[in-house]
Parts: structure tokens; sequence; C-alpha cells
């Protein structure tokens, strides 16, 4: 039964039309700031070759479909092939990875390296998490092989046994990436010499600097640090500043080069300008609800992160999704490694639309002293109900690259501006576009408004840099809310749990066949799917399907736009979006298809919104936009 009293239609349509002319406002500068940063680009574009990069990195980039540097890659790459120390700060998705994988390799492609092979390894990646050390040996490894050079890399993540350890140097990689925790496991366990390293070491790099400290590696640096000879170059790459950033750099470099590609005094720069950024208030009960209608009525485009805050939420969310035939996956601290790994490759590789993801900066730390003290307590036998373990290297959100994420969702919103950052920055990575829409109920508006300031230009304070989402009228949502909270009410508590349970225990299972079939076919993705329902019972096809009748005429439009633009963008992406400046034109029809900026709720013909304020809609640039 419906709770709220339906508006009329004239009422909803003018509300509306404000938002739309809010929007628009916003959008037009947005739209002035993007020609600005083009024309910034263009002006200072320089190529590949032009930065001093060997032939045959320019040639595995290519292969990548990567063709032109980022701005970041152009202002790195010289000085770290000059042996500069630097320290990098750009947005999320700014391409941080490459500036400086490619001068790294680069450095260690002279004979003098590969034609001796050395005791210990002649570079050092740290990385916060094993998500990342993963992306990043992945990364590393695919360029070396398209370069065809004689290069190893290897990584270790601190669950290693020592024997996994030692047998993975034993072929004397050049590379080493792994997080902060192993180095002084490798010298305790003697599968290091840190004399051999102090001889050997010549690049340092630690990437998502801003976190290393925050996530425990302080005393793990520090023994690192202690044994690098001086002549090592050190890099040292973030996306936010911090005072762990400032920590380190005194710790570790010398006299470095600071770049800096997000000024302080504009700050909405913190997040990528071609990430269009949403809100809807709600009351916390309604979030379910409010997120059903997003999906099932399709008015946000696929592929879609979402984030929550508990992992109890996460099975919640999951479950009622399902029965309405939603399907999704989780991605938690508590699973296992393999398990989360081929989670995201699965994703990455679009073999489902929805993740539902808790981050690092809603539970980690909490969770990772909860984590360590897990471990210690793991032989107490005692506590029958203890908690699953969590993994304290586990970080989903700072630095993954999720592939081709076009909405992300906040379900729950992030505790800091800077889990905020990081979450919008799963979208719009490199040279492609995105949005975000988050949920926010009374209790959230404090932080949201703190967000928003943070973000407000201080050119233009008045102009709210996130918008109210458009697409979703309350007559739409209010057609929703019988079947919602019917089914939220079957989600108990106790679902939640055994859900959660059974979900582990599955994923303990396919952890072991995955590590198996990883070591027999690496590349193979499909052995197990991570979307499989929970629940026992199949959704009722009254929920998994919603009558058109229920559906107002403006969302069945709206959400028409965003199949259709779902499509042509996927017939007109840019492969790896390398193209960059040269695809200004594609750029623009990318952006012409995306309804979020194109979608008019006075009817299907574009321009209305324009005609109504009586101008020729045909004649105004930003007549469209919402
Ligand atoms: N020059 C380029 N042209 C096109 N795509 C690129 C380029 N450089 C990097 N990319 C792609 O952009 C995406 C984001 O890159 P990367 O992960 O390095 O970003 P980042 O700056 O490290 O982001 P974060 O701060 O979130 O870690 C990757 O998919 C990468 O392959």
């Amino acid at each position: 039964m419906g709770k709220t009293k339906l508006k009329p239609v004239e009422d909803v349509n003018s509300e509306v039309v404000d938002e739309v002319e809010k929007a628009e406002e916003v959008e037009e500068q947005r739209n002035d700031r993007e020609q600005e940063e083009e024309q910034k680009e263009e002006e200072a574009t320089k190529s590949f070759e032009e930065l001093g990069l060997d032939s045959r990195l320019i040639r595995a980039l290519t292969k990548k479909g990567i063709e032109k540097p980022t701005l970041i890659q152009q202002s790195a790459i010289p000085y770290i092939l000059e042996g500069k120390d630097v320290v990098a700060r750009a947005k999320t998705g700014s391409g941080k990875t490459l500036a400086y994988l490619l001068p790294l390799l680069q450095k260690l492609f002279s004979a003098d390296s590969v034609s001796k092979k050395k005791l210990a390894p002649s570079a050092f990646i740290l990385v916060p998490s094993r998500e990342l050390c993963q992306q990043v040996y992945t990364e590393v490894s695919s360029l070396i092989e398209l370069c065809r050079v004689q290069l190893k890399a290897v990584q270790l993540t601190s669950s290693m046994s020592a024997s996994d350890m030692r047998n993975a140097l034993a072929g004397l990689p050049e590379i080493l990436v792994s997080t902060p925790a192993c180095i002084p496991k490798c010298f305790a366990a003697g599968v290091l010499e840190p004399t051999a390293v102090s001889e050997s070491l010549s690049i340092l790099v630690l990437d998502e600097a801003d976190l290393l400290l925050s996530y425990g590696y302080e005393d793990n640096l520090r023994s690192v640090t202690s044994i690098i000879p001086r002549r090592c170059q050190c890099l040292l790459m973030s996306a936010t500043t911090s005072s762990d950033v400032e920590k380190l750099k005194k710790l570790i470099l010398h006299n470095p080069i600071v770049l800096t590609l997000t000024e302080d005094n504009d700050k909405e720069e913190a997040v990528p300008s071609n990430v269009q950024q949403f809100w809807i208030s709600c009351s916390a009960q309604d979030k379910l609800l409010h997120i059903l209608a997003l999906l099932k009525l399709e008015v946000v485009q696929k592929k879609i992160l979402i984030f929550i805050n508990t992992i109890d939420m996460g099975f919640r969310l999951k479950l009622f999704l399902e029965k309405f035939g939603i399907k999704s996956a989780i991605l938690n601290g508590e699973l296992p490694q393999n398990s989360r790994l081929h989670i995201l490759e699965q994703f990455n590789a679009g073999l489902f639309d929805y993740l539902i993801a808790t981050d690092d900066n809603s539970q980690t730390k909490k969770q990772k002293e909860e984590a360590k003290g897990e471990a210690n307590k793991e032989n107490k036998k005692n506590n029958k109900r203890s908690k699953p373990k969590l993994d304290a290297e586990f970080g989903v959100v700072r630095g993954i690259d999720f592939k081709k994420v076009h909405t992300v969702i906040n379900f729950d919103m992030p505790q800091s501006v800077t889990g905020y950052i990081h979450r919008i920055g799963r979208t719009g990575r490199a040279y492609s576009s995105g949005s975000s829409v988050s949920l926010i109920s009374p209790d959230e508006m404090e932080g949201f408004e703190d967000i928003k300031s943070f973000l407000a230009s201080d050119k233009n304070k008045d102009i709210d840099i996130i918008t109210p989402f458009p697409l979703l009228t309350e007559n739409a949502v209010e057609s929703l809310r019988y079947r919602a909270e019917d089914v939220a009410k079957s989600v108990t508590k106790i679902a939640v749990r055994e859900s959660r349970a059974q979900d582990l225990r599955n994923e303990i299972i396919n952890s072991e066949k995955l590590k198996a079939h990883f070591e027999a076919n690496p590349r193979d993705l499909d052995l197990l799917r991570h979307d499989k329902p929970l629940s026992k019972t199949a959704p009722a096809p009254h929920l998994k399907d919603i009558p058109e009748y229920l559906v107002d005429a403006k969302t069945q439009e709206a959400s028409k736009m965003v199949k259709l633009a779902r499509a042509a963008m996927g017939n007109t992406r840019r492969s790896g979006g390398g193209g960059g400046r040269n695809n200004k034109n594609k750029k623009r029809s990318r952006k012409g298809s995306d309804p979020l900026k194109t979608f008019n709720p006075n009817g299907s013909k574009r321009g209305a919104v324009g005609q109504k304020d009586g101008k020729d809609s045909s004649s105004t640039k930003k007549q469209k936009t919402v």
C-alpha cells in the first residue's frame, strides 16, 4: 500500500523542470571547464616519442590501444627518465600507473641491468593492497611480454609461505611488486638479504602513497628505508594529499620534483570532470526502494558499482535485488583472496553488471584492527561464533582499475571526503565518462554537505557540483513502494546471516579450485560465477518484471534513452581511450548519447528546455543538457 500520496503529474513536471534548469547551469560550467581542460591539454600534448620513450614501449602501448600520454604521464616521464625523485599527485584514473611503469621499465632495459642478474630485484613497487599488487603485476607483466625483453617481475603477498617466496625470487626477478609487509617478512625468513637489496635496488616506487601509512605499514616501510641506498631513485604516487604523504616524502625522498596535477585552490578537480555527480534524498529505510527504482527502471547505465558500508548490508542488498531478478556479485575483505581477484577479473571482463562492494574507507581501519586481533586469536578454539577473518590487506577502492564502470552508486555514504573522491574515481577513468548517484539519508546529510563544500569550486561557490538526480520521478519511485517494502521485510537478519556464511563457504571452496585453475590456466575467466543467487527460491515472476502500467511516461522515456545510449556508447567506444584529444569529436558524440546530459522531461524532442525560455533550441549550445 503506498504510504505517500502521489503528486499530480503537473507538479512533478515542474519540479523536474527546475531540476533540469539547475543541472543545466552546472553542465554549462562543466562544459566550459572541459573545454578549457581540452584546450590546455591540446596546447601541452606531447607524444610518447617526444617524452623520450623507447620504441618497444611505444609499440606495446599501441597494441594496448594507448596512443597519447595523459597529463601526469607527460609531466612525470621525462623527470623519471632523468633519474629524479618524483612526488606525483594527480586525480583518480589519470594514468599514474603507466606514468611510473613506463620509465621504470625503460631504465631496466639498459644492457647493464639485463645482462648482469643481481641477487636482489632492481626495482621495488610497493602498494597498499593485494588487489592493487595483482593489478600492477598484471600491467607490468603484459608490458614486458609485449616489449619482448628479458625482464622478470614477481609479486609477493604476505600470506605466502617462506618457501613460496623463495621460489618466486629464485628466478632473480628485476621487479618486485608487493605490499610493504612482505619485505621484512622476506628478510626475516632469509629469502632476501638486506645487503643484497642495498646493492641492487635502483628504483623504489610507493604507489597510493597516501594510504600506505594509514594501512599500518609504517614500521614495514621504515625497515625498508633503512637499507635503501642513497643512489636509489624514489617515486611517490598518490591521488589525494595528506600529512602521511608529507611524512613519507621526508622519510624516503631526496630533493624530489613535486608534480601536482590537482590544485588545492580548485578542489573539484580532485574528481575527474568527466564524472557527473548526482544525489537523491531519501530516508535510510527507503534506500532499498530507491536503488530498486534506479536499477529496475533502468535510469542508470551499466556497469554499476554499488558501495555499502557493512558486509551485512551488502548481503541484504544482494538478497533484496535478487528477489526482483537482478543478479549481482559481492566483494568484501572477508572473502578469500583468490575469490576477490577472480570477482574483479570477471566484473572487468563484463560477466556481470552489478558489483556490491565494501571499501576500506568505510570499514577497513576498524576491521583491520579486528583482522589483526583475529589473526592473533587464530588458535583459540573456544569462540564458537567468532567473526570470519578479514584480510588486513584488502583494499577494493583505492587504485583499483575497474574497467568500463559507468555508474557508481553510494548506497551508504563514505565516511570522509577522500573516501568519496576515491569511490567516484572508479568511473570516468582516463578518457572515459561516467556518473555517480549518492543516496543520502538525513543522518548522512552533514557529511554530504562537507563533501559538497570541499568539492565546490572557489570560483563558483554557489554552484553545486553534485546535483539532484533528474531521471527518477517521485511517482515512479512510489509505484514500486509496495513491492519493495514487502520484499525488504522478507530479507530478515537471519536470512542475511545465513547467506553470508553460505557465500563464504562457497567462496572458500571456489578459492581452492581457483588456485589450481589459475596455475593451469591463468587467463581462463569462466570457471566460476560469483553472481549466483543466494536465495533458495527463484524470484517471483511478478517481481522480476515491472508491469508497464506501474511506470510513468517520463520514467519510461528516461529508461529507453539510457538503453539506447548504452547501445550507442558500446558501438562507439574508443579503444583504450588512447586516441585522446584527437578524438575530440568522438568525445562530443559520446556525450551527446548520454541521457543524463540529453534527457528532457518535457517531451522527447531535444531542446524543449531551451524552448521553454523562448529560446531557439537549435541556436543554443547548451540547450539540451541535464
Ligand atoms: N595514456 C593513456 N591513454 C588511455 N588510457 C590510459 C592511458 N594511461 C592509462 N590509461 C588507462 O586509464 C586507466 C586508469 O589508469 P590508472 O589505474 O593508472 O589510474 P590512476 O591514476 O592510478 O588512478 P587511481 O588514483 O584511482 O589509482 C587504466 O585502465 C589505464 O589502462
